[in-house]
């Protein structure tokens, strides 16, 4: 039997196809769909470590991600990407590159000229500044995630893209709600949310691309900003208290909301990067830690700043975004197929904010 012959039965049983076979040698587009993908999951042999691109890595997320892996892969091997100027302590912290995911030969020839083997698709515009500008959202969170699609596929990349509890709307079960269920949002962020899990679902089943993606919760982070979501009053009242002990919120006092302390969330970033694909039932996983109200939230400060003072002003736009979002997440899947599991809670998160932000703050004041 050929080997093409032997690869194209292989791909019957697997139920993929195998693209790289097909037509070695024809220069590749995946905009002209068959020709010379090599869709293997990964492109580095065992003992090698993965070189990791990380597109939009200026945001509240990406410095931090790189740090994480460049201690597990080596400093070289993560190469952080975006459309902005890194400030100093990143630029000199380790690679620093240009790419803008809507330039699809600038991406690809990075790819090639870096060997990436994992590519971490970061960049996006978050759900209150995609309302507000929602043709740049669809450009960015859609277009862009097809240039980025297509290079993974190309490439045999293992692709990491994170979705979020915006993906799912209101006639989601908010309480839990579960990895399987209706999803209907009604913000352009989470409609590119659920396009992108649902591509990277199809290229995997379609072309065997090890496309892996996790449902993040609200992020809080000490030393990151967030990038204009609904959950940034979550991350704005620990500056706030420290600072001036005032914080006005834009959510009403009891608006529940999945969140998650930001070590945890790169650390399941991680961990389901590197999960053996057997034990990955899904292609797409909610991941969860806490659930809390703002008024919940300022209860837990005022257990250690007692004279914290809050007021509600609340933005429309991000109560109906949060309104329609999940309230509690399931995420019994992931702690059952690759060992999930939270290290923050409420109170521990409110702890470890507080002492970076007092810490922080006392060296601004006294500088
Ligand atoms: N932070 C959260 O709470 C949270 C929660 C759920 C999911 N996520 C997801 O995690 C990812 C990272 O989130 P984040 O909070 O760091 O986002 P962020 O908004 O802070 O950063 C996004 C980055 O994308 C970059 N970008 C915009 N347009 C670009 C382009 N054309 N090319 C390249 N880069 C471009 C921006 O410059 C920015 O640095 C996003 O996909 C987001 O949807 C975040
Ligand atoms: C939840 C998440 O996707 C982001 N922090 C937002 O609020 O838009």
């Amino acid at each position: 039997m050929s080997c093409v012959r032997a690869v194209r039965g292989l791909a019957a049983v697997c139920g993929f196809q195998p693209l790289a076979v097909l037509s070695r040698g024809v220069s590749f587009s995946p905009r002209q769909v068959a020709s010379d993908a090599s869709f293997h999951s990964v492109s580095f042999s065992e003992s090698d470590h993965p070189r990791v691109l990380i597109t939009g890595g200026l945001g509240q997320l990406g410095v931090g991600l790189a740090k994480l892996l460049r201690k597990q892969f080596g400093k070289y091997n993560v190469i952080l990407s975006d459309i902005r100027k890194p400030p100093a302590h990143v630029y000199q912290s380790g690679p620093f590159i240009y790419s803008d995911i809507l330039d699809y030969k600038n991406l690809r020839e990075i790819v090639v000229n870096n060997r990436i083997s994992w590519l971490i698709h970061y960049s996006a515009l978050l759900s209150a500044v995609g309302e507000a500008n929602v043709s740049l959202a669809r450009d960015v969170n859609i277009t862009g995630l097809h240039n980025v699609l297509d290079v993974a596929a190309e490439h045999g990349l293992r692709l990491f893209i994170p979705s979020t509890i915006g993906a799912f709307g209101p006639m989601s079960p908010r309480n839990p709600t579960p990895d399987l269920c209706i999803q209907r949002p009604r913000t352009i962020y989470g409609v590119s949310k659920v396009h992108a899990e649902l591509m990277g679902e199809y290229y995997h089943h379609r072309y065997g691309l090890d496309f892996r993606c996790l449902r993040y919760p609200g992020i809080i982070s000490a030393d990151s900003q967030p990038g204009g979501g609904t959950t940034d009053y979550a991350v704005q009242i620990f500056h706030d208290a420290v600072k001036t002990g005032k914080f006005v919120c834009n959510l009403r006092p009891d608006t529940r909301l999945p969140m998650m302390f930001i070590d945890d969330c790169l650390r399941a970033t991680l961990e389901v990067l590197e999960a053996p694909a057997e034990t990955l039932s899904m292609r797409t996983y909610n991941i969860s830690s806490m659930s809390f109200t703002p008024e919940e939230l300022v209860q837990e400060i005022r257990r250690h700043l007692p004279d914290l003072q809050v007021t509600y002003e609340i933005d429309p736009v991000r109560q109906a975004i949060a309104d329609s979002w999940p309230m509690v997440f399931d995420d019994n899947n992931a702690r059952s197929d690759w060992g999930w599991k939270h290290n923050y809670d409420l109170p521990e998160l409110v702890q470890t904010m507080l002492n970076f932000s007092g810490s922080n703050f006392r060296m601004v004041r006294a500088s």
